[in-house]
């Protein structure tokens, strides 16, 4: 079974999609570019009032890959109580000594997630070094929101190696980037463990703009429709 994971901006936002029963519950603001962070008080503040078995994940902010920039920032979001952090893998700096550095906390227990972006064009081989690290899950989603679907980015050939190689190393995938209900169709078939939404569920479709639960409930009716 794949899971639906969408990504809020509030306690309110968390509250709908909570009683929407998504699976897996992302916390971050979309204001602040392609994984902004929300404040690790908010975050907090929201695990608290979440229901404790609830799955939420946090992201840690869109953070150039230097070790002293995101060790720091990983420890303080796994400390709000959130279930999985996220961490963005953008090009540029130094991704072995970040994913060095990680292997501690991830050791500590911390579920972590890497987030690889399609527009950039990742070396999947980074994956077996993500898994040898003990994270616990890599997702595919893009960077640049003007670019459109992760469905017009890579092909559902190159979806299905990435999904396929997350599994081998028993890690968890997920698939997104700004992903509309006709996406869900084609990848739903892959066999990902979730598929993650914004954009899709907010007015105009627009990341930026409020969640709307029109939109989550048209996404959901469709998802079953398909009875995967
Ligand atoms: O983690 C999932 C992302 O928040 C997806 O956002 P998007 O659908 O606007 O690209």
């Amino acid at each position: 079974m794949t899971a639906m994971l969408a990504s809020v901006n509030s306690l309110a936002e968390a509250l709908l999609v909570e009683a929407a029963a998504v699976d897996i519950i992302d916390l971050k603001q979309p204001a602040r570019g392609a994984l902004g962070a929300l404040d690790v008080a908010t975050v907090a503040d929201i695990v608290r009032n979440l229901q404790p078995e609830s799955c939420v994940s946090a992201t840690i902010g869109d953070l150039p890959m230097q070790p002293e920039l995101i060790l720091p920032a990983v420890q303080a979001m796994a400390a709000t109580g959130v279930n999985y952090v996220k961490i963005g893998f953008f090009p540029g700096g130094d991704w072995q000594a970040c994913i060095d550095g990680l292997q501690a906390i991830a050791a500590r227990g911390v579920a972590l997630v890497a987030v690889l972006f399609a527009d950039t064009r990742p070396d999947f081989a980074i994956i077996n070094a993500l898994a040898k690290a003990g994270f616990h899950g890599v997702m595919l989603d893009t960077a640049d929101k003007q670019l459109g679907s992760l469905t017009r980015l890579m092909t559902l050939d190159e979806l299905q190696i990435f999904v396929d190689r997350v599994a081998s190393l028993g890690l968890m995938s997920g698939l997104a980037g700004s992903l509309r209900a006709g996406d869900v169709a084609h990848l739903l078939p892959l066999g990902p463990d979730y598929l993650g939404f914004r954009g899709a569920l907010c007015r105009q479709h627009t990341r930026t703009a409020q969640l709307d639960v029109t939109q989550i409930s048209i996404l959901r009716k469709h998802w079953q429709a398909l009875a995967y």
